[in-house]
């Protein structure tokens, strides 16, 4: 198992909850998601001031548009010095190339990781956009066209991760969100696990919002999740 599995989504309206969670936090136990709300709403310097506290950060804008744009939107995202930036796979080929070839110029170049079916989506969901394919099937396909690309990696659920890991290798990170502890809500996800679960079926990294974020304290939810996967005595 990866020494530093834990990737908190730090999913909230404005920076003053974001930074007190990472001051409950510490970088040994996990490293930080910033996405589409938060980074909206404070920009670049939520980023630099959650990195000033030692924590890796995980830029999650999950770029999807012409591949021109998203060369320069991953080479920003390099330049704020993140450790992860995502883009989807579904932007194809060409846009997942341009992408990586972006940051083959970069001195930190984060891990660029392709996001294959949002652990949000069912079976049900894919068909009634016109997929004929399950999301386990989809999953697959492009996973293999992400690597292809050269990409470090995807996101996917955890569910798909056995079948991604012998089809892509030990060195393709799999990055799974749609993570819960036993017994909390699953809410809007629909492909979901627990942590030992994860890990289990050859998970690299758990994305984790909710569990730790909405409990009464996120520290302890922490330290559950690394009990339960045996990195925390
Ligand atoms: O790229 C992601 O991080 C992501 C991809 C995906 O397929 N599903 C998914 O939930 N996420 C993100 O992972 C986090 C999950 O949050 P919780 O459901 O609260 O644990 C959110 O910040 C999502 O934006």
């Amino acid at each position: 198992m990866n020494e530093n599995p834990v990737i908190v989504a730090v999913d909230f309206p404005s920076a003053e909850p974001a930074l007190a969670l990472a001051e409950r936090l510490s970088p040994e136990l996990c490293r930080l998601k910033v996405g589409k709300e938060l980074f909206t709403r404070c920009g670049p310097a939520l980023v630099a001031g959650l990195q000033d506290r030692g924590f890796d950060v995980f830029l999650d804008l999950k770029f999807h548009d012409i591949p021109n744009t998203v060369a320069g939107a991953v080479r920003a995202a390099a330049d704020l010095g993140v450790w992860m930036v995502n883009v989807h796979a579904a932007g194809g080929r060409r846009m997942m190339v341009a992408a990586a070839e972006a940051l083959q110029s970069s001195s930190h170049a984060p891990l660029l990781i392709g996001v294959t079916v949002l652990t949000s989506m069912s079976d049900e969901d894919l068909r009634e956009m016109g997929y004929t394919e399950s999301a386990g099937q989809r999953v697959l396909r492009l996973a293999a066209l992400t690597r292809e690309c050269g990409l470090d990696g995807v996101v996917c659920s955890a569910m798909e991760a056995p079948e991604l890991r012998a089809q892509c290798g030990p060195d393709f990170s799999l990055v799974t969100p749609g993570i819960r502890l036993a017994g909390d809500d699953a809410g809007d996800q629909r492909r979901v696990l627990t942590p030992a679960d994860a890990i289990a079926n050859g998970a690299d990294y758990l994305v984790i919002g909710r569990s730790v974020t909405g409990a009464a304290d996120p520290l302890e939810a922490l330290q559950r999740v690394h009990r339960e996967l045996g990195s925390l005595a």
